[in-house]
């Protein structure tokens, strides 16, 4: 075991052209890691805190560095992640922020893994690990928080179910991205892409729907395999709280209605994925969901539980859901998106690995999603930080990785 010896942080761009917090890990044997923090758009109000940059950077230099460097083995992934929860002494990470936790919890992941001279994956999953691989959930049809004048549901999603590898599934989202381009061409609407790579046209729900049963048809007949879809409502973001009523672009539905919407286009259109259908606070909702189309379908939680086992807890109990959205910077550790994986799955919960609509080259998270077996990632379909964890996941696949 060898010790970290010492934390660099800058800050450095994400995609939007936003500073974020990097980091680098040394440690005394000479193993290096380095990490930087994505950052979200359409952000869960139960999420840890991310700062400023450069107040995050100062604050970690401040309180978290000294008890790290010299004094922790970077091998000993909890006792990082402990450290620095110590050294922040707030229970969502206001003092040195997510930004700043989840770049260095990350960075030391790397270190250890370079120490040991094993890809991360099997650093943080086991000897054993390498053998499944997650379905990547690609972003083809994207709007709102995401991109303005676009869809209101803020991601339709290709789901690959039929892929037989990888590899041919990240070549099947891409597929079915441009697809979306030729059929939207066909139709004479332009589209810009929003924040993920996404195509972002300025059409109704309903046409979205259509332009993806369709894409996933023919790409599916093309490829030999079934491709579904999937959405990401991010219901909290179109929930008005005082009109207690979801907010599409022509009309507006109560939370029944909702509930009915959402249940009955998991039927037409055979949905495979159904992200934040609901507000972050409708536990209810969710469960009245999960019972009517739980059967049939993933109903995932997001911003209702925040990578966040308490929350995911209270989900257990109340039914709601089937599955979590595990996104390392909305907790601020490593230890604890694992402790959301692992509680999930304990619990019959399918976790997401997911990136975030600000996202760095990084591709820790394709790393994470092999180490824990999970059985689906999210984290788009095109655009270099989206292709950095796709790729990193065919050089998995193909056993070539190395940090
Ligand atoms: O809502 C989401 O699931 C994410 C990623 O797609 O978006 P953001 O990072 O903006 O929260
Ligand atoms: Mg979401």
């Amino acid at each position: 075991m060898t010790l970290v010896s010492e934390i660099r942080l800058r800050q450095v761009l994400d995609s939007r052209g936003n500073r974020t917090v990097e980091a680098d890990v040394v440690t005394e044997s000479g193993g290096f890691g380095r990490a930087a923090a994505p950052s979200g758009a359409s952000t869960g109000e139960y999420e840890a805190i991310e700062l400023d940059p450069s107040e995050a950077i100062a604050s970690a230099r401040e309180h978290a560095v000294p008890r790290l460097e010299g004094k922790v083995f970077v091998g000993d992934q909890r006792d990082v992640d402990r450290t620095l929860r110590a050294a922040d002494g707030t229970d969502d990470f206001s003092e040195i922020g997510a930004n700043s936790a989840v770049a260095i919890s990350m960075a030391a992941s790397k270190a250890a893994a370079d120490v040991t001279g094993a890809p991360l994956y099997q650093h943080l999953g086991g000897a054993f690990r390498g053998e499944e691989f997650p379905t990547p959930l690609g972003n083809v049809i994207g709007g709102g928080e995401h991109a303005a004048d676009a869809t209101a549901i803020q991601e339709f999603l290709a789901v690959p179910v039929g892929a037989p590898s990888v590899q041919d599934a990240v070549f099947a989202n891409a597929a079915v991205h441009q697809e979306v381009h030729d059929l939207l061409a066909e139709r004479d609407i332009a589209a810009g892409k929003g924040d993920e790579g996404a195509w972002a046209p300025s059409i109704e729900d309903d046409e979205a729907f259509e332009l993806m049963a369709e894409a996933t048809d023919a790409v599916a007949d093309e490829v030999g395999f079934d491709i579904k879809f999937g959405l990401d409502v991010a219901g909290a973001e179109m929930y008005d709280e005082d009109d207690e009523e979801y907010v599409y672009r022509e009309t507006t539905r109560s939370t029944d209605e909702q509930i009915e919407y959402i249940a009955d286009l998991v039927e037409e259109y055979e949905l495979a994925y159904v992200e934040d259908p609901l507000d972050e606070d409708d536990y209810s909702g969710f469960a009245e969901l999960t019972e009517k189309v739980g059967d049939r379908t993933l109903v995932c939680g997001d911003d209702l539980f925040v990578t966040n086992v308490e929350r995911l807890a209270t989900g257990i109990e109340q039914g709601a859901g089937n599955s979590i959205l595990v996104k390392p910077n909305q907790i601020g550790t490593l230890s604890d998106a694992v402790d959301a994986v692992e509680l999930a799955v304990e619990n019959g919960y399918e976790p997401v690995i997911s990136h975030r609509s600000g996202e760095t080259e990084d591709t820790t998270i394709a790393h994470l999603a092999v180490a824990t077996g999970a059985p689906y990632i999210k984290t788009g379909a095109v655009g270099g930080e989206r292709t950095a964890k796709l790729n990193e996941l065919i050089r998995i696949e193909q056993n070539v990785s190395r940090l």
